[in-house]
């Protein structure tokens, strides 16, 4: 069957996890051995191509990634390895490996508010800076700051057309930062 989005699906998932104190991407998630294995599962059928960005192969299972060399820890090292080292798509649908709860409704919401914007992304409380729809037009931007050492997501997003996009359900946008909010995952989808 096609899959329902016609862009890839990014999930970063290199980082070093110091709140949560273990690597968080490996943490047994619902069914799965891993957050990371829930994540790119449940994701996997709706996409057109999915990848793991990481720094190096840490699963126990097949899946496609996108390693970086950088022996800096950080989201927009992330981001400027997919940029720079991939070539078949201009946009792409950015997720963590520790937002397991979006459901796929509000995915499809960002998907069909990201025409005409650089990057759009999801709002409860907060923004939700690495959760939707990225374009490669980023990609001078991202790596002029990886050149500055600058690495604050929030200045990405005010230094190109950005398109925030607000939700209400604050339990879909938890994030898993520390073993405390591991466990109200837990228990949301027990
Ligand atoms: N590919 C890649 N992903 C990263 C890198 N640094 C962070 N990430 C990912 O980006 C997302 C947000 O990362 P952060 O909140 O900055 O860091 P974290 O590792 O999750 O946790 P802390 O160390 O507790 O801040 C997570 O999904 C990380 O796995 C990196 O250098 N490369």
């Amino acid at each position: 069957m096609k899959p329902q989005f016609d862009i890839p699906c990014i999930i970063l998932c290199g980082g070093k996890s110091s709140r949560m104190k273990e690597d968080k991407s490996l943490l047994p998630f619902a069914n799965e051995t891993s957050l990371a294995k829930y994540q790119y599962n449940r994701l996997k059928p709706y996409f057109k191509e999915i990848y793991l960005s990481c720094k190096n192969n840490k699963f126990d299972f097949e899946a496609n990634l996108l390693l970086e060399d950088s022996s800096i820890y950080s989201p927009i090292v992330g981001l400027a390895n997919i940029i720079n080292k991939t070539n078949n798509y201009d946009k792409f649908f950015l997720i963590t490996v520790d937002t397991p709860l979006i459901k796929i409704e509000s995915i499809k919401e960002l998907i069909n508010q990201s025409e005409n914007y650089d990057i759009t992304v999801a709002q409860t409380k907060r923004v939700h800076n690495l959760c939707g729809v990225f374009s490669k037009d980023i990609k001078t931007v991202v790596n002029q700051m990886l050149l500055e050492d600058m690495h604050k997501i929030s200045y990405l997003l005010d230094s190109v057309k950005t398109k925030i996009v607000k939700f209400n359900n604050e339990d879909e946008f938890i994030n898993l930062n520390h073993p405390e909010d591991y466990k109200k995952a837990l228990s949301i989808i027990s």
